[in-house]
């Protein structure tokens, strides 16, 4: 029988005096928060007192104290620092360090993670690195640098890394003679903790309990709201009773801080409202304003009991609901893109800021997990008898967003915190051997993991992007005790979108100091091996998300240079490139611009103009607005000015770069294709001129070779424009920013 709680039979690392280590790491989605925990676990093993955490919670005193310190980053943006680092990151690169030799003390590692098709592979790990070794510490273990596009990925570099690694700390800090490692096979403590509530506070949410997990977050509120009020009532036998509503509505207020309560109570009318389904059609401009809602298809049913909606207290979080909800590629077509419009609360200031500024802004969303996914893992784990009890969460992850003023359930982590729909990783598969009395499927666990079998891993988990539950499908003799849920399963993280709208249609709603956000989101689906469709966990939350929902969301300044500022920054001219969904940010930067603004230039590639040319229609409102565009599965459009005779229009092109470079091959050219980069280089005196003016140039929409391929037929444009002489000129004029302003948004 498996201990439910999970913490029977355990070994626990033993005290050895001066031996710790410390593992901080910096994450954007997670990877290399799971190496850190990896790493520290292995640490333990060896009996150091381990510590990980985020690069952020620590100052540079405190990595001091440790013996050992190990980094674990990976790399964001263009060669970036995650941004859970740049605290830490700051502090050490202030200028009054320099020459100090003040880390002299510090004995460190490094492991980094990217993806070599940046241009900028790995480059946090390695400022990081030359910035350590710069203020005097001592590296004790050769740097590694994992790459997502390995083959296994970065597993192919991390794993041999960390065995090295686990030798060279047993020869160079060598235990005393009465200890041992702990062996692989043997469970260690969990790392966070939870366990059933005392009886006291258990009894307080039982209404909770009762109700149903689907219910709307008034039911919840209200709930809650009783809850408490029988809580107050035991303890002061005062009880007042006032209308639930408005209890329930001050109870949501006043738990969230970024929402000032004065805004909130005259807002009060929004939120108890139902959203608004009809237009004003005689309002001014209303086709317009809004041309899009006029083109697109019905809101998809709802197939699936949603979620409940029941708000997370997550930091700086603003209330959000979600007022429209429409997929914009047609039913057939193979990408399901959808465009959502939501009312965000966000105060006074940030108000201000938005319209003062610009909106180069991004929202992050927490998706949910559906109940009938959670009930199906509950009933796997055989859960049954506590999945409704209130728990007391002794030691919870960093990212882990509970309301502290109520008990969860097993239930509610499960709903709103853990993501058992992600791809498993080695170590949560390591873990479950310990959760299964079945010797056949031990040994399949250990086979799955071991070293030498990282093809045979991947091609179980990731290439078929399997998940989590389906995984434990697969193990029915797994029994994870929830006790050690936290520890197990990964955290939900917000998932980042940059907002597609700007100017007046971001911030018109602002008597209540309301945003109107649009995105633009295409849901990720795959086609793998495993029949069943797959899908990321927001792609699913968000597919089937009705209107009316309520959410708590995150804004954030995207990254990059602020492009309007002041009237000459939208005078400038702007030369953008978006491919598919990277249209959002540059659409958002258009609005902002407004219709007065400089000559725009739109180089837009998508695979068709019938199914995913987003916004089309909006354009022509904009008279310094030029678009071209690429349909790469259409048929290429004869060029009015070539004849049938004539080669066809790339080949000429192809001709004029042959004229300039003297040879095909020192171009990346594919003549017959249909991309961005290739109206680049057709329309190339149309970008020199604006190029001589002193651009904003945008580059938005997938990371990997467009980007590469972009900037390659911007250096063509700028020779075939005679802007510069040679490609060599081309790179220098590029990379000098007198000449303009650059910013790229890709993922
Ligand atoms: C938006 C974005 C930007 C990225 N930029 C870089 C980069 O400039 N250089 C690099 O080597 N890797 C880059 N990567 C790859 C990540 O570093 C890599 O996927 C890593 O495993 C992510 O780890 P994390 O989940 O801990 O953040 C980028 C990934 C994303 C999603």
């Amino acid at each position: 029988m498996v201990d439910q709680g999970g913490s029977g039979g355990l070994v626990r690392p033993a005290e050895v005096e001066g031996r710790s280590m410390v593992v901080l790491y910096g994450s954007e989605t997670g990877t290399a928060e799971d190496i850190a925990v990896e790493l520290g676990r292995v640490a333990e093993r060896l009996h150091f007192q381990t510590t990980v955490d985020e690069m952020d919670t620590f100052k540079l005193a405190d990595v001091l104290r440790a013996s050992l310190v190990i980094f674990v980053t990976s790399t964001t943006g263009q060669g970036e620092m995650p941004k859970n680092t740049l605290k830490f990151w700051k502090n050490l690169r202030r200028e009054k360090l320099n020459n100090t030799n003040c880390l002299r003390s510090l004995r460190f590692a490094i492991f980094g993670l990217g993806d070599s098709s940046y241009q900028k592979f790995n480059w946090a790990g390695r400022k990081l690195r030359a910035r350590l070794l710069q203020l005097g510490a001592t590296e004790f273990f050769r740097p590694g640098e994992g790459d997502e596009r390995h083959e296994n990925g970065i597993d192919s570099i991390y794993l041999p890394w960390h065995q090295e690694l686990k030798a060279t700390l047993l020869a160079d800090y060598p235990l005393p003679e009465s200890l041992s490692p702990i062996p692989d096979d043997v469970l260690l403590p969990p790392k966070y903790s939870l366990e059933l509530a005392p009886t006291m506070q258990r009894e307080l949410p039982t209404r909770l309990k009762a109700s149903d997990m689907a219910r709307s977050l008034h039911d919840d509120d209200e709930s809650r709201f009783l809850g408490s009020r029988n809580k107050s009532a035991a303890l002061s036998h005062v009880d007042h009773a006032p209308t639930q509503a408005d209890r329930a509505y001050e109870h949501w207020i006043r738990h969230k801080a970024s929402f000032p309560a004065d805004i909130a109570r005259r807002d009060a009318a929004f939120e108890r409202d139902e959203p608004q389904r009809y237009d004003v059609l005689d309002r001014d401009n209303i086709l317009k304003d809004d041309p899009e809602k006029y083109l697109l298809q019905p809101q998809p049913a709802c197939l699936m009991e949603s979620p409940p909606d029941y708000p997370l207290p997550i930091p700086e979080g603003h209330f959000a609901r979600l007022v429209r909800h429409d997929r914009v590629t047609p039913a057939d077509h193979w990408q399901d893109v959808r465009h959502l419009r939501l009312q965000v609360y966000v105060g006074e200031a940030i108000f201000r800021e938005v319209v003062d500024h610009s909106s180069q802004l991004t929202i992050v969303l927490w998706p949910k997990n559906y109940p009938e996914d959670v009930q199906e893992l509950i009933i796997q784990m055989g859960w049954e008898a506590h999945a409704d009890t209130p728990l007391q969460l002794l030691s919870v992850p960093r990212a882990l967003y509970v309301d502290k003023t109520r008990t969860p359930t097993l239930r509610h982590l499960l709903t709103h915190n853990l993501d058992f729909t992600a791809v498993p990783k080695r170590s949560f598969i390591r873990y479950l051997v310990h959760f299964t009395q079945d010797e056949r499927e031990q040994e399949r666990l250990v086979e799955l993991t071991q070293t030498g079998n990282e093809q045979e891993f991947y091609d179980y988990t990731c290439r078929p992007r399997r998940t989590i539950l389906e995984l434990l499908r697969d193990f029915p003799g797994v029994k994870i005790p929830y006790g050690r849920v936290l520890d197990l399963f990964p955290v939900i993280r917000g998932r980042e979108y940059s907002i597609c709208n700007g100017g007046l249609s971001l911030s018109r709603a602002g008597s209540n100091h309301m945003l109107t956000v649009e995105l633009l989101v295409a849901l990720v689906e795959y086609k793998t091996i495993i029949r069943k469709p797959r899908q990321g966990l927001c792609s699913r939350y968000l597919k089937h998300l009705p209107v009316g929902t309520r959410l708590v969301v995150q804004l954030n300044a995207a990254s990059g240079p602020r492009l309007v500022v002041n009237l000459p920054s939208m005078k400038r001219p702007m030369i953008a490139v978006a491919t598919g969904t990277g249209i959002a940010p540059i659409r958002s930067l258009i609005e902002d611009r407004g219709r007065a603004a400089g000559d725009t230039l739109l180089f837009f590639g998508c695979r068709n103009r019938a199914a995913d040319f987003h916004f089309a229609r909006e354009w022509p409102a904009y008279p310094n607005v030029k678009v071209h565009a690429a349909f790469s599965r259409d048929s290429i459009e004869p060029d009015p000015a070539t004849t049938t005779t004539s080669p066809a229009p790339s080949d000429t092109l192809a001709q004029s770069l042959e004229l300039v470079y003297g040879a095909k091959d020192t171009v990346q050219y594919d003549s017959r294709k249909n991309y961005v980069q290739h109206l680049i280089r057709k329309h190339a005196d149309e970008v020199g001129t604006l190029m001589r003016r002193n651009p904003i140039v945008c580059v938005c929409g997938n990371a990997g070779r467009m980007p590469i391929s972009v900037r390659n037929a911007f250096l063509d444009a700028l020779v075939l424009s005679k802007v510069v002489g040679n490609k060599e000129e081309a790179e220098k004029w590029l990379a000098n920013p007198a000449n303009l302003t650059f910013w790229q948004e890709t993922w």
